[in-house]
């Protein structure tokens, strides 16, 4: 779905990725984890268009992307999370779920909300004419995600969705995820700097360590010793 080689780049003349590779297949959850720093948003921004390479190439669906900018790649099928949601605080839950239409042809921009969201995240269903900002953190992640999955995206970036949420919605995210890859074959890529949660969800992983691919794999066959290295914060 997502394969990224050789990939340079980073702000102005600082270069921040050297040498990165990634594959991210159909269906499949991988995990992008790394420390503070280290690249893992500068890596999301050059795959959605934010940020140009400065060599390597990005593919999506067999086609190598140039300078196709982040509409672009919306309207192809790529759906980015950032970190810290990005919700508007003033619309309703349910003018913010519709923003994630614009990304589909003008003819599949109802205003409905199709049933299945509110079946993945049921707490939506009850706020649907509250503020954004009236949403626990827990509620907007929610949001953020809904959002996001309204597009109808092949692949679904997402940045620390679980950082600062309560135990219980990490758990309905995770879930949600895993759902989602295997019935919609949805792709996801999940960046997170806590290997259990990647453990819990993902099927394989990548470990970024200053602007470097330093090591990947399945995550049933992970050996957590050799890894701290790159992980302890
Ligand atoms: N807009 C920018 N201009 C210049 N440097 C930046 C910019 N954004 C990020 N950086 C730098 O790029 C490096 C990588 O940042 P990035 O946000 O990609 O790391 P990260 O792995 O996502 O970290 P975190 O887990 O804290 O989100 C850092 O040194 C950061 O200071």
């Amino acid at each position: 779905m997502l394969s990224v080689s050789d990939l340079k780049a980073g702000y102005h003349e600082t270069m921040i990725l050297q040498n990165v590779h990634i594959n991210v297949p159909e269906g499949k959850i991988v995990g992008l984890l790394g420390r503070n720093g280290v690249g893992k948003t500068t890596l999301l921004k050059v795959i959605m268009g934010l940020l140009p390479t400065k060599q390597g190439t990005v593919s999506f669906k067999g086609t190598k992307w140039e300078k196709e900018r982040p509409e672009h790649r919306a309207g192809m099928g790529i759906a980015y999370v950032p970190q810290g949601r990005e919700i508007f605080s003033d619309l309703s839950v349910k003018e913010n779920l519709l923003l994630g239409k614009e990304a589909l042809p003008k003819s599949q921009r109802s205003k409905n909300i199709p049933e299945e969201i509110f079946k993945w995240f049921p707490v939506l269903k009850e706020m649907i004419g509250r503020k954004g900002g009236d949403l626990s953190g827990g509620q907007q992640q929610q949001l953020a995600i809904a959002r996001a999955l309204i597009s109808n995206p092949r692949l679904l970036l997402l940045d620390e969705p679980m950082e600062g949420i309560q135990p219980s919605v990490v758990q309905l995210i995770q879930n949600v995820l895993v759902k989602i890859s295997k019935e919609k074959g949805i792709s996801i890529l999940l960046v997170e700097h806590k290997l259990d949660v990647i453990l819990s969800c993902a099927e394989e992983f990548y470990i970024l360590d200053k602007g470097r691919m330093v090591a990947t794999g399945r995550c049933d066959e992970i050996n957590a010793e050799d890894l701290h290295s790159h992980l302890a914060v």
